[in-house]
């Protein structure tokens, strides 16, 4: 049985991880955290300072705030518990430290931006389409509650696409009104869009010599993430130290 710990387990994905693992043979909730609430959940401790987390546990599956992410995936390596990180924000350094550390701790872990399988895609065929396509920009729509600008998956995107493409000028138009050409990650142009309606969403538009392509993609509800989420879980033991993507265990 692997034992796991929510935090965040009463937002949008807390809960819908909660109902999935309430689904899962081999996984069973025994924590819960948020610094905000405290809840009777039957069988499980229910948690509001991480000084208090006393549970056995073997994950800890974080979807809570990007301020609170860094300590959260600290603490969970400092305890040997494996972190599996859904929430977005972490710095690349933050990044680099937390993975420095969970090999001294000898735990692995995972850092998803995107748990669900058609993100996980638009992300490689991205990467594939930027080694023909050296112009692109990147549109990402999510729900009006998001927290962050721009997505974690859109950063994540321009990155794999800035690691294959060749650096170059991508037009020179004057904004005539600040911010018109969106975000700039080394150049690629990362367009944000918040609607009620939406959910999670995103395009990747290549331009060429007339022609363009198009990769989208859509999660309609939170149910899209929770396959990728118990795969995760799944497979974080054989992760080796604390890996960035799901693609790491697919
Ligand atoms: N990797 C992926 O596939 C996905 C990642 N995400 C990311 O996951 C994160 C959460 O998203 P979502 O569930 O929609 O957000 P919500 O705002 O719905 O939920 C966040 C939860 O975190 C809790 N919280 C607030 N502060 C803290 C803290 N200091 N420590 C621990 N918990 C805290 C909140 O508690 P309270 O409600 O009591 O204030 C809330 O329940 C975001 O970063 C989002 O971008 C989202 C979807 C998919
Ligand atoms: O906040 C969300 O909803 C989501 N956050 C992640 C992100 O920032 O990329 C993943 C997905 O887009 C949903």
């Amino acid at each position: 049985m692997i034992r796991v710990i929510v935090a965040g387990y009463n937002g949008s994905m807390g809960r819908a991880s909660l109902n999935m693992l309430s689904r899962q043979q081999a996984m069973e909730v025994v924590g819960v955290y948020s610094p905000n609430r405290h809840d009777v959940l039957e069988g499980v401790s229910v948690f509001q300072s991480l000084e208090d987390i006393d549970v056995e546990a073997d994950v800890w599956l974080d979807f809570t705030t990007p301020d609170a992410v860094y300590e959260n995936a600290h603490f969970a390596i400092d305890n040997g518990l494996k972190p599996i990180i859904g929430t977005t924000g972490l710095t690349d350094d933050q990044i680099a430290e937390l993975q420095a550390y969970s090999k001294e701790r000898s735990v692995s872990g995972l850092i998803v931006p995107n748990f669900s399988m058609s993100a996980v895609l638009l992300m490689k065929f991205s990467k594939e389409a930027a080694r023909y396509f050296q112009d692109v920009e990147v549109i990402e729509m999510h729900h009006e509650d998001k927290k962050d600008t721009p997505s974690g998956t859109a950063l994540s995107t321009a990155k794999r696409i800035d690691a294959v493409r060749k650096q170059h000028e991508q037009g020179n138009s004057k904004e005539t009104l600040p911010g018109a050409r969106g975000a700039d990650y080394n150049g690629i142009r990362i367009h944000s869009v918040r609607l009620p309606g939406y959910v999670a969403h995103e395009q990747v538009l290549f331009g060429g010599e007339g022609e363009a392509l198009t990769i989208r993609q859509d999660s309609f509800n939170r149910s899209s993430f929770m396959s990728g989420v118990a795969l995760a879980i799944e497979k974080v033991d054989q992760v080796d130290g604390l890996q960035v993507g799901l693609e790491t265990v697919m």
